[in-house]
């Protein structure tokens, strides 16, 4: 496609943290390059004419610590309002599948942190093993022992219009007929329309299937660096280009249809295919296990709040850019509070402990 990013971004008190990548076009190509872009754009990708047109020609301004700034303020502009006029439901149900024999600390991770973030309802749909474990931990989890039953799917469906977003795949493990359950799953919760965040196994799924989420607007891929190997694998030919992380994530977005792929690492980069953000929240060295569920249950909230929001909110931007970005610099937050209480000992449950707090110091209006 001939297209290169640039990143430009940085941040305030003096240093780099937090950045924004932009696409920008190599050479004086660039003319042709916008008008082939726009094209391609409204047919195939179909946002408002204007937000394609407020993209392409913002490709070579610079960005920088406005950039930012102006990320935290569209995070906010989704969170919605804490009234007394709401009732139980309205801030989030949310879905999370996953939980089997081996793990159920996952599943419980990625829905108390939905929880936490904001959710009012938090469903678990895991295996018949699998519940009164998780339900052991917290009283907070509706948990339904139904994934590993012949009528999963018919289970799964009761519930599924009540519920804002999916998030597939934290525990869920490599079973065969668990996947294949899940598979109908997927398919059932795109025919609703509902937004759907895949991690862990779930990217298992994906990568021996890509068709299942090809192009699905409202999908976002959260992949640490393996899972993104393996997706890398299945939809691209050559190895990734280690030297050019955002473009490989730009890559493997286009590669699926243009969904949303969450790259997580050292840096986080998030991209729709068409532009590229880059987080650097300020986490710690602390790789407990368990933190890339804490991302994907708050991601699962913020989605459903960003598409709520619209894209008036933020400020034409695809909204599961903006909740991605935020759910990881919380993420981040969460893991270098806890990490300035409990050093080496710091594990995901305290993690959770500062989804409150970090919460609040970075997207309180
Ligand atoms: N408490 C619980 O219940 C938890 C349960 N979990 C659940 O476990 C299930 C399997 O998930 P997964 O991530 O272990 O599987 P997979 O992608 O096969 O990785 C396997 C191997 O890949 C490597 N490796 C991994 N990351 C890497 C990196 N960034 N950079 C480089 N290498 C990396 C590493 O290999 P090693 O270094 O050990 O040789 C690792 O052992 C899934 O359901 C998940 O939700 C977790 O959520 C944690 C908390
Ligand atoms: N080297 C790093 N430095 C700082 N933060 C990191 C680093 N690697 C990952 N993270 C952060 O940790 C979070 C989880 O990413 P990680 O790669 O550990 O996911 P994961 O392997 O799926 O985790 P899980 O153990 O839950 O499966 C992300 O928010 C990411 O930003
Ligand atoms: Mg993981």
């Amino acid at each position: 496609m001939g297209v290169r990013c640039v990143a430009i971004g940085s941040c305030g008190r003096g240093k780099i943290d937090t950045g924004v990548v932009w696409m920008a076009f190599r050479g004086c190509g660039a003319a042709a390059a916008v008008l082939a872009l726009l094209s391609a754009a409204i047919a195939l990708y179909g946002p408002p004419l204007h937000a394609v047109i407020q993209r392409a020609f913002s490709l070579h301004k610079a960005h920088s610590t406005k950039d930012m700034e102006n990320l935290f303020q569209l995070v906010r502009n989704i969170v919605p309002a804490l009234t007394s006029k709401k009732h139980k439901g309205q801030d989030g149900r949310i879905g999370i599948v996953g939980g089997c024999q081996e793990y159920t600390g996952a599943p419980y991770f990625a829905g108390i942190s939905a929880l936490k973030v904001g959710a009012d309802l938090t469903h678990v749909f895991c295996t018949r093993e699998a519940a009164p474990v998780i339900k052991s931990y917290s009283p907070e989890l509706i948990v339904h022992p139904v994934l590993d039953s012949s009528n999963a799917l018919q289970e799964v469906e009761k519930w599924l219009p009540r519920l804002h977003a999916l998030v597939v795949g934290p525990g869920l493990g490599r079973d065969d007929f668990l996947l294949n359950n899940v598979m109908n799953i997927l398919e059932a919760t795109k025919a609703r329309d509902i937004p759907i965040i895949i991690d862990a196994d779930g990217l298992w799924l994906i990568a021996q299937l890509p068709a299942l989420i090809h192009g699905y607007q409202k999908a976002i891929l959260t992949p640490n660096r393996v899972e993104f190997s393996r997706l890398w694998e299945a939809v691209l030919t050559g190895p990734v280009d280690t030297k050019d992380h955002s473009g490989s994530v730009l890559k493997l977005s286009q590669a699926l249809g243009n969904i949303t792929v969450v790259q997580k690492g050292e840096h986080d980069l998030i991209s729709d295919g068409w532009q590229v953000l880059v987080c650097s929240q300020e986490g710690s060295s602390r790789r407990c296990g368990g933190q890339g569920d804490l991302l994907s249950g708050s991601l699962g909230v913020m989605a459903h709040w960003a598409l709520l929001a619209g894209r008036e909110k933020t400020n034409g931007s695809n909204p599961l850019l903006v909740a991605a970005w935020g759910a990881c610099t919380l993420t981040r937050e969460c893991n270098h509070q806890a990490f300035q209480k409990y050093g080496r000992s710091t594990t995901t449950t305290d993690m959770i402990a500062e989804v409150g707090t970090a919460f609040s110091k970075l997207f309180k209006t």
